[in-house]
């Protein structure tokens, strides 16, 4: 990247996109729903299991201007996902306040390791050991959705359970090559503490984006 992109992205002017899509909201709380996916690419976590890791290298997706991106994305409707790559590794005030101006209602999906930026109305807070939240994502979640590969992850989900506000929905979801070992240990696990709910990854069984 040269310094005059450096700049531009720093101001959030521009943004690196992997991609952008129209399709249906596969995992948590608004499960169902139709939304515009905005996909940053750059993310620095190391998931060993993350099913984007073609997002990992911010300088393979071109840069766009943020607010064209938001004005694409707002003809298509009016709930926005921003996703990524880990979306809080960039400047995001621009790009939401013109999707806010467009009318649009603004979800992010974040690991939380970076700090917070943009005018955001849903936050889907998904830690991870190896890049833990900053401190000041939890009260602010609106969901926490732990992701579980084994079942040492069952405590960390709980230990992140106990930082996020009263409010905050509470989701499992199984990683998805482990999904046939883990959702049956997820269920037993839902139903000794009630306050989880089961997650599963439905754009996976739909065959969409
Ligand atoms: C690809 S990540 C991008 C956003 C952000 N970096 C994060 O991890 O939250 C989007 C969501 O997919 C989840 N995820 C990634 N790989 C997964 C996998 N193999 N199985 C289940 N969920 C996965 C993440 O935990 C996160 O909730
Ligand atoms: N349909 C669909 N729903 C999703 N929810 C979170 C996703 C993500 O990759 O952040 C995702 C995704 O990639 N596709
Ligand atoms: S934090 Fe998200 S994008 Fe980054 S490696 Fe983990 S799952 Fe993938
Ligand atoms: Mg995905």
């Amino acid at each position: 990247m040269n310094k005059e992109e450096d700049i531009l992205l720093k101001e959030g002017k521009m943004l690196p996109v992997m991609e952008h899509f129209y399709t249906i909201q596969g995992e948590g709380a608004h499960t169902g729903k139709a939304a515009y996916f905005i996909r940053l690419g750059g993310c620095d976590v190391g998931c060993h299991w993350c099913d984007v890791k073609e997002s990992w290298d911010p300088t393979l997706h071109p840069l766009m201007n943020a607010e064209e991106i938001a004005e694409t994305a707002a003809k298509h409707c009016k709930i926005i996902v921003l996703t990524g790559g880990e979306p809080l590794m960039w400047n995001l005030d621009i790009l939401t306040s013109k999707l806010k101006e467009l009318g649009c209602t603004i979800h992010i999906e974040t690991s939380g390791a970076y700090p917070l930026s943009g005018q955001i109305d849903w936050i889907t807070l998904s830690p991870k050991k190896t890049g833990l939240p900053k401190e000041e994502i939890y009260a602010k979640a609106h969901e926490l959705k732990m992701i579980i590969f084994n079942n040492n992850d069952f405590k960390f989900a709980d230990e992140q359970a106990a930082k996020v506000s009263e409010n905050c929905r509470l989701y499992l979801q199984s990683e998805w090559s482990k999904r046939d070992e883990m959702y049956p240990k997820i269920t037993d696990f839902i139903l000794a503490h009630p306050e989880w709910q089961a997650s599963v990854q439905t754009h996976k069984y739909l065959n969409i984006p």
